[in-house]
């Protein structure tokens, strides 16, 4: 590992273990990228600062959370990074949603190989309310814009008493998106800069409503 990403992984307090635990991912996730396509092949050489890192500061974000849902799981991030940093002792699950069964099967492989505290569910993302009724978190990168994202989070978001939390990954056009999504929700929303990209974000999202017309 390179000497830079050592320094931000002892800035972000990631324990010694959970370095361990990514180190095993990073390398299954080598060996399948070579047959499956798990993220866009140009990124494989930079994974650990452009996905695994990015992934690990939505954690160092919000620990407190229990119960996450990551939309769109695809090879895993932010969702089997998120996974890996819960410990045992303190609790909590991720439920990784993700519909190819191929990278489904690759999810099912890193979470039991690295001990992750999380389960897959090779289902659409609108089916996944019904099967996960409660969370306190939500998470997606690369998935989708921010209205339809709030779209998939209204389930668990409007439901009575919830007070779920959406984290998503946001790149430079991110306003714009913003401005969309509130012309149909009201939400209160904290924009974190990106510790990875310059002009990237995650936006933080609570107390979800519809505007009424
Ligand atoms: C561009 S990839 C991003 C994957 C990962 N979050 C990342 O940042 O590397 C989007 C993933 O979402 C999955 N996906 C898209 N729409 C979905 C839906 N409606 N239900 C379940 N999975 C979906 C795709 O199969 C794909 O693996």
């Amino acid at each position: 590992m390179q000497a830079s990403l050592t320094q931000a992984l002892n800035g972000l307090r990631v324990s010694r273990e959970t370095v361990q635990k990514l180190e095993h991912f990073a390398s299954l996730f080598q060996k399948w990228a070579r047959s499956i396509n798990l993220v866009a092949p140009s990124t494989l050489e930079d994974l650990w600062r452009r996905h695994i890192l990015d992934s690990l500061q939505l954690y160092q974000l919000s620990p407190g959370p229990k119960t996450w849902v990551d939309l769109g799981s695809g090879g895993g991030f932010p969702g089997v990074i998120t996974a890996i940093c819960l410990s045992e002792a303190e609790g909590g699950w991720v439920h990784l949603v993700e519909s190819n069964n191929k990278k489904a099967a690759f999810l099912r492989v890193a979470l039991r190989e690295t001990g992750a505290r999380g389960s897959v569910h090779p289902i659409r993302i609108e089916a996944a309310p019904a099967e996960i009724p409660s969370c306190d978190a939500i998470s997606a990168r690369a998935l989708a814009d921010l209205s339809q994202l709030l779209d998939y989070c209204a389930p668990w978001m409007l439901a009575e008493g919830s007070g779920t939390v959406a984290f998503f990954h946001k790149g430079r056009d991110y306003q714009q998106e913003v401005d969309k999504a509130v012309s149909r929700f009201q939400f209160d929303l904290i924009k974190h800069a990106s510790v990875v990209e310059p002009d990237s974000v995650v936006l933080e999202i609570a107390n979800l409503s519809r505007r009424t017309k």
